[in-house]
């Protein structure tokens, strides 16, 4: 195990930013954590970094304990969302800066210079200062920089949040190459869930400076451990109703009722991803309230006893607002979460079974 951490805590006065938190990554692995503005993932990392003292708890890198140890002892390298370059430096000597720091010898440094440089297509620019470059530019000298001090373990807070779209994506896409070329354990900040689900080997979701679910990617969209999860994963979100709205009188009971057999239909909600939601001959009458065209999917919004689902259908779709619509779905698709605490529950939900329909097909009806 590369990184472990033990319970760790981080009071500020009387703000809780980090509230009894562990986890821990293996060598080579590439850990994302994800979560809302104010949820506690940059002091984390910075716990983890050193640059904070924590309040309590343990933090073990290699199989040492580092957690009172100051940063520089703790080999690990940095990259931060504002790149932190040197804007008097050029290219060449921001790159290095750390290494003559140390005291390596000129002839190392120049062999890794020249590695570092070839890997990010940096050769060309070596003279220029970070003001004459772009953000993208900026944005690999500042990994360079982190690559060079060859430390096995490389944390980096929001580092493409500057940079536009486009070229998010593919730093987004140099970073997973480099890292697992290089065999570096990384631990990445991100509040962005489609940087986290592109890029991790694992996910760390936190919430109000506690982990919410530590899992793959893959379980993260389609056992998400709670209603939070499920909304903040997936665009658009899962749709979660009702599986019995007793106020309102509506009833999506029988595709439930059917799924699982003798359970009490107020006590769960109902989870189903856009994607996983059909439209076809016979089901779940809904009437069509609206319709998203995208050119490669059109999101069609439905209405069931005054619930909206939203449908992802391929391409394009011309559907009228007020069509009444049939929908069905996989019961191995389906999550179900208890009502009151939101949590998602295992035991109700049937295994996953390729190609079934939902044989209900009348919810409500
Ligand atoms: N130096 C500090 N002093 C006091 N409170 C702090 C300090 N640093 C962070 N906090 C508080 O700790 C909580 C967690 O903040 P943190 O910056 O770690 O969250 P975050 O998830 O990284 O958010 P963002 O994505 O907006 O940076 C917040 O309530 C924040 O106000």
């Amino acid at each position: 195990m590369q990184i472990e951490i033990r319970d760790v805590r981080k009071d500020y006065g009387r703000v809780q930013a980090v509230r009894g938190v562990s986890f821990s990554v293996e060598e080579g692995q590439l850990l994302v954590i994800l979560g809302p503005s104010g949820c506690g993932k940059t002091t984390l990392l910075r716990l983890i970094a050193g640059l904070e003292p924590v309040t309590s708890g343990t933090i073990h890198i290699a199989g040492t304990d580092v957690t009172h140890l100051p940063p520089v002892k703790r080999n690990i390298s940095m990259v931060f969302q504002s790149y932190a370059l040197f804007p008097h430096l050029n290219v060449r000597e921001n790159i290095i800066f750390g290494l003559k720091v140390r005291k390596v010898p000129a002839d190392e440094i120049e062999r890794r210079l020249k590695r570092v440089v070839d890997l990010l297509g940096l050769s060309g620019r070596l003279d220029s200062k970070p003001g004459e470059l772009s953000g993208g530019m900026q944005q690999r000298v500042a990994l360079g920089r982190a690559i060079i001090a060859e430390k096995p373990v490389t944390l980096m807070d929001e580092p493409l949040s500057n940079l536009d779209a486009k070229l998010r994506n593919s730093m987004r896409r140099e970073i997973c190459s480099l890292q697992r070329r290089l065999g570096i354990t990384m631990i990445y900040v991100t509040h962005d869930q489609v940087e986290a689900m592109t890029m991790a080997d694992r996910i760390v979701l936190m919430r109000d400076g506690q982990i919410v679910q530590d899992d793959s990617p893959e379980n993260f969209y389609e056992r998400p451990a709670n209603t939070f999860v499920a909304r903040f994963i997936g665009t658009p979100p899962m749709n979660i109703v009702p599986l019995c709205p007793t106020q309102g009188g509506a009833a999506l009971e029988p595709g439930g009722r059917l799924l699982f057999p003798g359970m009490d239909p107020d006590r769960y909600l109902f989870g189903i991803r856009p994607e996983n939601l059909r439209l076809a001959e016979s089901g779940q009458p809904a009437m069509v309230t609206g319709r998203e065209y995208l050119g490669s999917d059109t999101f069609v919004s439905c209405e069931i006893h005054g619930q909206e689902v939203i449908v992802r259908t391929r391409g394009r779709r011309n559907i009228r607002e007020g069509t009444v619509v049939h929908l069905t779905w996989d019961p191995g698709d389906v999550n179900l979460f208890d009502a009151r605490t939101q949590e998602r529950v295992d035991s109700v939900v049937p295994a996953r079974k390729e190609g079934r329909e939902n044989p209900a097909g009348s919810i409500g009806g």
